[in-house]
């Protein structure tokens, strides 16, 4: 037992040597780089408000106090002071507002930071913008910049810096509560959680090849390290296997109308929007392109696009249009297919028909390649449509003969089809029910009701956990009788780890993660 315990004391540092290092490198080699500057930027919005906030980092911030708000003393941190704000070099007073700083390490950025709270008028923020500038090594600060040095001294990971990057983007509640828990933690706690376990596995491993010609390594080590890679595997898995519910809350719920011509596909875009958004006319094919329109339905992000009406023919403009809706039909994670009511007061089996209707109508044209823009639909976009969400739209039921006709095909939908509303978009019948319908699905789209466990939010998280877990299947299924192969396989796994929350990582990541960061951020 004592050998296995040094093993992985001696087996951490060989670890740590080969991976920690890597980051530890990166880091130093910015560290050094940015930390001689002092950074500055407005960090509210610009233009005239009650108070706009000049934030400032580095080592210059002392300076700062004592030339711009003229301390005789370092005050204390973390207390505002109501100050007169003066230029350094020709001694004008520019405002007063209120001054407060952070002593570092204590800070966001973890350096020196001060904040400076005047007034938001354009003149009074370009002076002291460019005071600030007059000092030495002082220069504005490049967008991201504030979070980068944040990252770079491990204030946060990576993961928590695409949190705040989602915050500052959130337009709907839902995306703001997932942004919010993304900025706490939450996947930073999950992810560093498993590269805690796969080191002690790897340690195990490396105290196996160095000490395992020795009696008094542990019986039975390879076994155990080989059910936590498995289990860790397994919730890797799982993970994996959210049907992109994060992903989709963070970029937006993709929502397509589809139906043959004139059944009123426009119309509902209109009534869901609430305005105008496309034309709506009694002459079959008026809507052509694709038309687009983002939503928050429920709290929830939505882009709703409606389509030219599905059918053959010989005009090539509309055939254009059906060719775009195929494509967008192929994106859609919820697709709402509108059909005219009149077709079903004579159906005797409603649910079975409804049911069915939309899988079998475009996969059986996918099949037959009966319209020239479908024959682009390879296989796999097939199988996508057929992963989508349904639901059917029955329209214009203020057409039907008589109040009887109506309120029996409504009970029969009700009872018999599970995604199916029966509405009229002029007269607004069934609308609300047809609304709730559409917000639970999009809910289901975007979160679990039933586990509050982190999604995962995005694509390169995504990536690099699918690499993860490549090398750890091989770790645990490939017949490797060299060890040192296999513990090979668990560092790549580690490194991939690694590289979402940034432990290890390169200047191209950092550039593209905070290049769409706002400047003051
Ligand atoms: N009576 C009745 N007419 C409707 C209803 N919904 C739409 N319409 C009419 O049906 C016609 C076609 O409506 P659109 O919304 O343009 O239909 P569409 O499916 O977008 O048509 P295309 O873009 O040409 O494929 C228009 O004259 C609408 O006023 C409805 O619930 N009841
Ligand atoms: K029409
Ligand atoms: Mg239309």
């Amino acid at each position: 037992m004592i050998y296995f315990l040094r093993g992985i004391r001696l087996s951490g540092s060989i670890y740590g040597r080969k991976i920690i290092h890597q980051s530890v490198q990166t880091s130093e080699h910015n560290w050094m780089r940015c930390s001689t500057s002092t950074i500055y930027a407005l960090s509210s919005f610009p233009g005239r408000a009650a108070v706009a906030v000049i934030r400032v980092s580095g080592p210059q911030v002392i300076m700062v106090l004592k030339s711009l708000a003229r301390f005789k003393n370092i005050p204390e941190p973390r207390k505002l002071f109501l100050k007169k704000i003066f230029d350094p070099v020709n001694n004008k007073m520019l405002d007063r507002g209120l001054v407060v700083w952070f002593s570092k390490p204590k800070s966001f950025t973890g350096e020196d930071c001060c904040e400076l709270h005047i007034h938001s008028g354009t003149a009074v923020i370009m002076s002291v913008l460019q005071a600030l500038g007059k000092l030495p090594k002082t220069r504005p600060a490049e967008p991201g910049e504030f979070t980068k040095r944040a990252f770079l001294n491990g204030k946060l990971d990576l993961t928590e810096v695409e949190g705040i990057a989602d915050l500052l983007n959130a337009e709907t509640e839902a995306q703001q509560q997932q942004a919010l828990s993304q900025m706490e933690g939450c996947l930073y706690n999950l992810y560093s959680g498993w590269k805690e376990r796969l080191k002690i596995c790897l340690a195990h491993v490396e105290a196996f090849i160095d000490f395992s010609e020795d009696e008094n390594i542990e019986d039975g080590i390879l076994d155990l390290t080989l059910k936590s890679v498995q289990s860790v595997f397994n919730e890797i898995e799982n993970h994996l296997a959210d049907n992109r519910r994060g992903e989709r809350l963070r970029s937006g719920v993709k929502v397509v109308i589809v139906g043959e011509p004139n059944v009123g596909k426009s119309s509902l875009l209109n009534l869901i929007c609430q305005r105008e958004v496309a034309i709506v006319s009694p002459l079959s094919g008026t809507t052509r392109d694709v038309i687009e329109a983002a939503l928050n339905i429920g709290g929830y992000p939505v882009l709703v696009c409606d389509t030219a009406g599905l059918q053959e023919t010989e005009d090539l403009v509309e055939q254009e249009g059906v060719k775009r809706a195929f494509q967008r039909l192929q994106q859609a994670d919820l697709i709402i297919y509108v059909k005219h009511c009149l077709e079903f007061i004579e159906q005797k089996n409603i649910g079975e028909l409804v049911n069915n209707i939309y899988k079998p109508t475009f996969l059986s044209a996918v099949d037959a390649n009966n319209v020239d823009s479908q024959k682009n639909l390879r296989s796999e976009d097939a199988e996508l449509l057929k992963n989508s969400e349904v639901i059917v739209v029955i329209n214009k039921s203020d057409l039907l003969p008589e109040e009887i006709i109506k309120e029996n095909l409504k009970q029969k939908l009700e009872k018999e089809c599970i995604s199916c509303s029966l509405i009229s978009c002029k007269t607004e019948y069934g609308l609300n029910s047809f609304l709730s319908l559409l917000q639970n699905k999009i809910k289901k789209l975007c979160c679990d009701s039933r586990t509050f466990k982190p999604s995962l939010t995005q694509d390169r998280h995504r990536f690099h956990l699918v690499k993860c877990q490549k090398y750890l299947k091989e770790y645990i299924f490939e017949e490797e009788t060299d060890i040192a192969i296999k513990a090979e396989k668990l560092r790549k796994g580690l490194i991939e780890l690694g590289m979402i929350t940034g432990h290890v990582c390169t200047e191209e990541v950092l550039d593209v993660i905070f290049k769409d960061f706002c400047i003051g951020k």
